[in-house]
Parts: C-alpha cells; sequence; structure tokens
C-alpha cells in the first residue's frame, strides 16, 4: 500500500541544526517540507542563508510561530535554549514534536537549575534509541528530546562497559574535542576565524559544562552502581565533528572488552565498531549518521580507553532528529539516514 508522505517544518532552518535536518530530509523517501522558519532572518530566502540547500532555494522563511509550524505531521525545533516550550505547549497533542536544544533532556531539575539555571521545562522521551530500552519508548512517541552531540559521542562510546559492569564507573574521565559547528551560527568572538584557527582550547573545564550532568544520567541509567564523570570538552579548528576519548579504571584485557562492545552493538545500525586497532577519526563520519567506535585497555595504567567520532550535524542533532522521527512516525529507522561518510 502506498503511504501518502510526512509533512515536517522546521523551525531554525537558518541555522546549523535546522540546516542539517532540511539536508536530510531532502533525500527522505517519506517526508516532504513544509513550513520553514527563522527568528531575525524571517523574510530572508532560505538559498541566501543556507545555499547548499538547492531545492529549497526559493523558500522563504517564515516567523517561528505556532501558527506557522501548525498542520504538519512533523515539526524539528532547532531554536535557541529556553525557546521550544512556548511553541510544543502550543502544538496539538498529535504533532510529533523533535527538540534539538537541550531544554527537555535532564529529568532531574536540580541538575537543571545548577548547569543552565532558570525554571526547569520538564522532560520529554530521550532521543538516543541505542540505549538499552530507549528504541520502545521512541516508537509513536509525539514529544521527542534530542541529546546533545558530546551525549550522544560519550555516551555510546561508554555504554557497553557500563552496562556490562566492567570499569569502575565512579572513575570515568571524558575529552571530547568538537568542531566549531557546535557553538552555532550566531556569531561569537571566540568563534572568530583569527581566534580558532590554528589553535586548540579547553573551555567547560572542572565539570562545569552543561553536557555532564546528561552524560551522568544516560550511563545511570544502564548501572545501579554510582556513576562519577570529569568532563572536558575542547574547540579545534575544523567545521564539523566530535571525537571524545574515554576511560575508566578496569581489570578486563582488551581482547573481552572489544567482546563486550561487539556484542553490545552487533545490531545497531548508525554505531560502527572498528576493526582491532583501527582509531575513529572524525573525517569518516562527516556527513554521515554513523558513530564510530573504538576499544582497547591501557594494561598498566589499568584502564579502558573508548575512542569515539561522530558528526555533530549528523548523529549529533540532525541525523538523530530524523532517526527519532522514523521510530517516532513508525518508518524504517534507517530511511533518509546513511552510514557512509566523504573521503578524504
Ligand atoms: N550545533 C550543534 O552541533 C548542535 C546544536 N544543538 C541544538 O540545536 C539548537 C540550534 O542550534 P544551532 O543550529 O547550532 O544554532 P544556530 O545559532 O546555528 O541556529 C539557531 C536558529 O534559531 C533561530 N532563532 C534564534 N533566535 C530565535 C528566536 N528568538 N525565535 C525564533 N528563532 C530563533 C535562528 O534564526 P535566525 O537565523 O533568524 O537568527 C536560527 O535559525 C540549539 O538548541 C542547540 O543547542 C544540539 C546538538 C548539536
Ligand atoms: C563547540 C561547542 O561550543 N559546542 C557546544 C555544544 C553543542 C551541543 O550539542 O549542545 P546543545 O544542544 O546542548 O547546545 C557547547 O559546548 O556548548
Amino acid at each position: 500500500m502506498h503511504m501518502s508522505k510526512r509533512r515536517a517544518a522546521v523551525a531554525g532552518a537558518s541555522g546549523y541544526a535546522g540546516g542539517e535536518v532540511l539536508r536530510l530530509l531532502l533525500s527522505h523517501p517519506d517526508v516532504e517540507i513544509g513550513a520553514v522558519t527563522a527568528g531575525s532572518n524571517a523574510g530572508e530566502r532560505l538559498g541566501v542563508l543556507q545555499p547548499h540547500l538547492v531545492p529549497l532555494a526559493d523558500r522563504v522563511l517564515e516567523d517561528t510561530t505556532p501558527e506557522t509550524l501548525a498542520g504538519h505531521d512533523v515539526v524539528f525545533l532547532g531554536l535557541p535554549h529556553g525557546q521550544s516550550a512556548v511553541i510544543a505547549n502550543a502544538l496539538p497533542e498529535e504533532t510529533v514534536v523533535i527538540d534539538c536544544g537541550a531544554d527537555f533532556r535532564l529529568t532531574d531539575s536540580a541538575a537543571w537549575e545548577k548547569f543552565y539555571g532558570g525554571e526547569h521545562a520538564g522532560s520529554w522521551p530521550y532521543g538516543l534509541p541505542e540505549l538499552d530500552g530507549q528504541r520502545d519508548k521512541l516508537a509513536h512517541a509525539t514529544r521527542i528530546a534530542v541529546p546533545g552531540c558530546y551525549p550522544t559521542v560519550s555516551t555510546l562510546a561508554l555504554a557497553p562497559a557500563v552496562a556490562a559492569g566492567i570499569i569502575d564507573a565512579t572513575g570515568i574521565v571524558v575529552v571530547a574535542a568538537s568542531g566549531t559547528s557546535g557553538a552555532g551560527k550566531a556569531p561569537k568572538p571566540h568563534l572568530l576565524g583569527s581566534e580558532v584557527m590554528g589553535s586548540a582550547s579547553a573551555y567547560g573545564v572542572g565539570g562545569t559544562h552543561r553536557h555532564t550532568p546528561e552524560i551522568v544520567q544516560n550511563l545511570s541509567g544502564l548501572t545501579d552502581a554510582e556513576v562519577r564523570l570529569s568532563f572536558t570538552p575542547l574547540l579545534v579548528p575544523m567545521p564539523r565533528g566530535i571525537l571524545a576519548t574515554c576511560s575508566a579504571p578496569t581489570t578486563v584485557t582488551a581482547e573481552e572488552a572489544y567482546a563486550t562492545y561487539e556484542k553490545a552493538f552487533a545490531d545497531e545500525p548508525f554505531v560502527h565498531l572498528l576493526p582491532a586497532g583501527v582509531w575513529p577519526q572524525t573525517k569518516s563520519v562527516i556527513g554521515s549518521n554513523a558513530i564510530h567506535v573504538q576499544v582497547t585497555v591501557d594494561e598498566d595504567a589499568g584502564r579502558l580507553v573508548a575512542v569515539a567520532a561522530v558528526d555533530n550535524l549528523a548523529k549529533g542533532t540532525g541525523g538523530a532528529a530524523v532517526q527519532c522521527m522514523n521510530l517516532a512516525l513508525g518508518l524504517d529507522e534507517t530511511a533518509g539516514l546513511s552510514t557512509v561518510g566523504i573521503a578524504p
């Protein structure tokens, strides 16, 4: 039976996350693109702001209001933090709303207040289908919170080890380097080319980055043991991609660790455990919805070391959003998404 296409609107279509959702929807077999909306750029043609989205070049950006977003099967929100609740609450309950922002990711209001400040909007089903039991919760959900980019890569790099109990989860260290698009398109002085080019820098050091509680929340859901995390993000001079190096105390061998990961990811369409000894690199995942993972054990240090690479805008945001939409609408989870990257 031929099913008519689902109609999707994208709010924040002039931004990086919204742009990536649109790029993916343009080759999705079951979706047609309805309203595209923005803030200060409303009234502008999409072709001026997102010239890579050729089939949408003549589309005019509308204001982001419940009215312009009404009448769609699915609405993607790629808006700054704090903007999603008002829009989502004004849309019908049966509309699938997929929020790329952070507003509905955390379940713990105290953690929200500590790391984001202000009132906690609430929590929605968390859009990481690879977490144990999560795929079922996303099937036919009508509100979904897409994970942060660092939490996606860090959680998946560590999930098999935490779930199998092969690491001491109180000693987790994650250091993750991100490209600049992770910070969004709005101009910021620390993102000027002259600040970023030819330099790598740490930020959000000392347990202060807002993705810390999100990673802890994800990993805590996989174990009864206490989870303690030291997370340090780095900004590196590339447009896309995150490479996360994650480690924790262990007593297993490298072979046992690899076998644990192999088993955990065997049926995951987007998680690719590289052949033993091959280490993830961001260039292999750019534009793809894949996350590449490798694991070993540093026997002298007694630590399991897992490294993972993801495209922050694809599996790290836009791709995850489309994957979640597929589950919510009862479509093939992989529709419109590819594991094939671009090289060199
Ligand atoms: N970049 C990334 O790697 C990731 C981003 N995210 C999340 O996705 C969301 C969007 O991020 P990103 O695309 O990077 O940000 P951008 O700054 O690139 O884009 C923000 C978008 O929101 C619009 N906007 C800003 N203010 C308003 C407003 N008051 N009313 C309506 N629209 C507004 C902008 O429109 P205009 O152009 O008109 O100003 C633009 O389309 C954020 O919540 C972010 O946390 C999540 C994971 C990863
Ligand atoms: C390089 C860079 O600045 N990255 C962003 C994270 C982007 C992302 O996933 O975050 P949210 O959706 O939670 O905003 C940051 O560290 O704030």
